[in-house]
């Protein structure tokens, strides 16, 4: 089974040290001085104290890898659009392409049913550049649990979690994700084949649309923004009505708000990614994260006022600091 990673970065870095390791045929694409980094040194993954090394296939070019059985999209969900034509000779007829990027996916209302099958979403799939150059019936969805980093060229440092859970658009337990769920439990991953993918995406996205861009405005950590009364009321207003929407879309929630937001306080003093991207001057994944809950709840004409309060705020905040457009 031929996997390729694209986008190894932290996540992608992080799955592609772990299936290198299980003796998976693997390879990587990624760019710059971490590109080079494991090239001349081999791909380190620091995980429970332990310090590993392990030579990886790792590329800035498709062409030399070739067509393979699936490819891992592990790139920040801006980055995605721009990578499709890149992509091209990675994918045969039977390539099943993973979505292992945060926020409301593409190709969200492809075999959803009801009346907006087939939608489109402009903000996360600007001209239908993958709705087209992909195809949605090669993508199988992931939700990404693990939390890493790159912390130096070529060095991943793996936080917490171990679990990417997988489910096809329409809900079969298909072969194909069978079988990749095999192949990643055999790498010492957790790789559910789940039913109702799309109410594990909302459950994640809750936090994500709201921590998130809480957190890039006040530069709070997690544990202070989620008992913050204050914000921890406007992180429950944002929730409740993205709720609304994913209801409205057939979504059943495991947990109720209040308990999603003493999980995360519980987490700790953790900083959100998109605090990290905005301290670090690395562009903001705003619109996967917020735009398109409010593309969602125009499309099903549920009001969103305090999502379109903190999103504006948000994307003010990162025009500004030259990291969104
Ligand atoms: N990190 C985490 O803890 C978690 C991340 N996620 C989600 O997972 C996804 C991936 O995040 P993460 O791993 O942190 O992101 P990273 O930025 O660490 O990884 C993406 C990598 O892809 C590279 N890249 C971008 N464009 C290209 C290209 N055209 N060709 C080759 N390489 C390219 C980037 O390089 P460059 O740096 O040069 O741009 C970077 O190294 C996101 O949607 C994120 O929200 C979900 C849960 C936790
Ligand atoms: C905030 C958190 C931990 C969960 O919502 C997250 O996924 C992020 O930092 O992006």
């Amino acid at each position: 089974m031929k996997i390729c990673i694209f986008g190894a970065g932290a996540i992608g870095g992080y799955m592609g040290a772990k299936l290198a390791e299980a003796g998976a045929e693997v390879s990587l694409v990624a760019r710059g001085r971490h590109l080079a980094a494991m090239q001349e040194k081999g791909l380190t993954l620091i995980e429970g104290g332990e310090t590993k090394t392990f030579s990886v296939h790792a590329s800035e070019d498709p062409a030399e890898l070739g067509v393979q059985d699936y490819v891992i999209i592990t790139l920040k969900a801006h980055s995605v659009p721009a990578a499709v034509g890149t992509m091209q000779p990675l994918m045969g007829p039977e390539t099943t392409i993973v979505s292992g990027v945060n926020g409301v996916p593409w190709w969200y209302f492809h075999k959803l049913g009801g009346r907006l099958e087939g939608t489109r979403l402009a903000t996360v799939d600007p001209g239908n550049i993958q709705w087209d150059g992909f195809g949605p019936e090669r993508v199988l969805g992931c939700v990404v649990y693990p939390a890493a980093e790159v912390i130096a060229p070529g060095i991943v440092q793996h936080v917490e979690g171990n679990r990417f859970s997988l489910g096809e658009p329409d809900g079969t337990k298909s072969e194909r994700a069978i079988a990749l769920s095999k192949a990643l439990t055999a790498a010492g991953l957790r790789a559910p084949v789940r039913p109702r993918l799309r109410d594990e995406i909302w459950v994640k996205l809750w936090g994500n649309l709201s921590f998130n861009p809480i957190s890039a405005l006040t530069h709070a950590t997690l544990d202070v923004l989620c008992t913050d009364p204050g914000t921890r009321e406007v992180a429950r207003k944002m929730m409740l009505e993205a709720q609304k929407i994913a209801e409205s879309l057939g979504v059943k929630f495991p947990v109720d708000v209040e308990r999603r937001i003493d999980g995360a306080a519980a987490v700790g003093p953790h900083r959100t990614s998109m605090l990290q991207d905005l301290e670090a001057g690395r562009p903001m994944e705003i619109d996967a994260l917020l735009s398109a809950v409010q593309e969602l709840g125009r499309l099903t004409k549920i009001p969103t006022p305090n999502i379109d309060t903190v999103l504006a705020l948000v994307q003010l905040r990162g025009r500004v600091a030259g990291l969104y457009t």
